[in-house]
């Protein structure tokens, strides 16, 4: 017997068979204005991913300090950054356009819907979620996007998304997306874009620096694999290019808090090369898929200015991949490959 002869007239029409991917990054805050930026920051300074200090200690700093004074000066740093056409962040304008991009790559698979989501603000991974398994998916593959794995992060954006699951009757099976540091059409893709920006300058840097977002050094000794994965991409990179460790210097930027922050430092080596005499860096961002207020304005911002200020000569800020063609094949290639079985 056939379904549709056991179905009755009456059994309402039910999407399925299709399988969502949600690509899903950091976050962003809805404006620069206080009330915007606090609500932001409330959420990310929340997570007990992102903070991991007893709650008995953090709240009291976070409410009556970090809280009070931040949302302002971190706006102020956002507006420096903003996407006026847009009216909203670089960030969240770059994982649309990735969505985007991807969902027209995949317009010869009509069953798979691609979507975007953010860890911290607006789309939220639960509203994103409910939203493919309403369109009838089945499947759905989370894309948190790190290239390099952090439970700051990484697992943070995959908590959610089980935590969505949560509230379902009818849920759809999950799959995460693995780190992909060492993935070989990553290494490649950052090789070209770095050769390719060298290559429109008219001087030549004498130290690159990958500068990765840090982690508090505690998160690596409690085992966080992120450290290593960083030292390996870096590897591959300076094997791809035939670059040797004191031309290709791995850095930590964007500490938070008085702990000890993974090291060497992005902004005291940029600082101390710069007093050493060397004249002319260029940085690049391998950690950060898509440009957003961590490279804009504290690299080719702050670091830039820190440089020169100190003696150096020439800096140059090296873009993310972000929407770019090379780019794109690195997460096309990266949700192919773990899409295998489902499509
Ligand atoms: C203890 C605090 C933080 C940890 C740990 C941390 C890890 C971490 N973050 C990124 C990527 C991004 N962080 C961004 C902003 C940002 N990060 C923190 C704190 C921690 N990050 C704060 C408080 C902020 C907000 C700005 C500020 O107040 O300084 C962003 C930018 C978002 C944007 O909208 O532009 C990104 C991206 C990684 C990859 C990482 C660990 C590996
Ligand atoms: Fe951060
Ligand atoms: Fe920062």
């Amino acid at each position: 017997m056939s379904i549709a002869a056991v179905k009755p007239a009456s059994h309402p029409p039910v999407k399925h068979g299709k399988v969502g991917v949600l690509l899903v990054n950091l976050g962003t805050p809805d404006g620069t204005d206080y009330v915007s930026m606090r609500r932001y920051l409330k959420e990310f300074l929340t997570d007990r991913r992102v903070i991991e200090w007893p709650r008995a200690l953090w709240y009291p700093i976070l409410f009556g300090i970090v809280l009070n004074k931040r949302p302002q000066k971190v706006g102020k740093a956002y507006e420096v950054i903003w996407n006026k056409e847009k009216n909203e962040s670089y960030l969240r304008t770059y994982t649309r356009s990735q969505a985007e991009l991807m969902a027209t790559s995949f317009a010869g698979h009509p069953d798979v819907i691609v979507d975007w989501a953010m860890r911290y603000g607006q789309p939220s991974i639960a509203s994103r979620m409910e939203h493919l398994q309403k369109q009838g998916c089945e499947r759905i593959l989370v894309f948190p996007l790190y290239p390099q794995y952090a439970a700051a992060t990484t697992a943070t954006v995959n908590d959610k998304a089980f935590e969505a699951l949560l509230k379902m009757r009818w849920q759809p099976a999950l799959r995460t997306v693995p780190p992909y540091h060492d993935d070989p059409v990553y290494i490649e893709a950052l090789a070209n874009s770095i050769t390719t920006h060298l290559a429109g300058l008219d001087w030549e840097p004498e130290v690159v620096l990958a500068s990765f977002h840090g982690i508090p050094k505690s998160y690596f000794d409690k085992g966080d694999p992120y450290y290593c994965q960083c030292q390996k991409t870096a590897r591959l990179l300076r094997d791809r290019l035939g670059w040797s460790k004191e031309k290709l210097q791995v850095t930590f930027q964007s500490r938070f808090g008085p702990e000890e922050w993974l090291q060497p430092y992005t902004d005291k080596t940029v600082e101390k090369l710069a007093q050493e005499g060397v004249k002319r860096i260029a940085v690049f961002n391998p950690g950060f898929v898509s440009d957003c207020l961590e490279t804009l304005e504290e690299i080719a911002g702050e670091a830039g200015e820190s440089f020169l200020h100190n003696g150096g000569e020439k800096f140059s800020h090296i873009p993310c991949l972000n929407d770019s063609p090379e780019g794109m094949a690195v997460l096309e290639s990266v949700v192919r490959r773990e899409l295998a079985g489902w499509i």
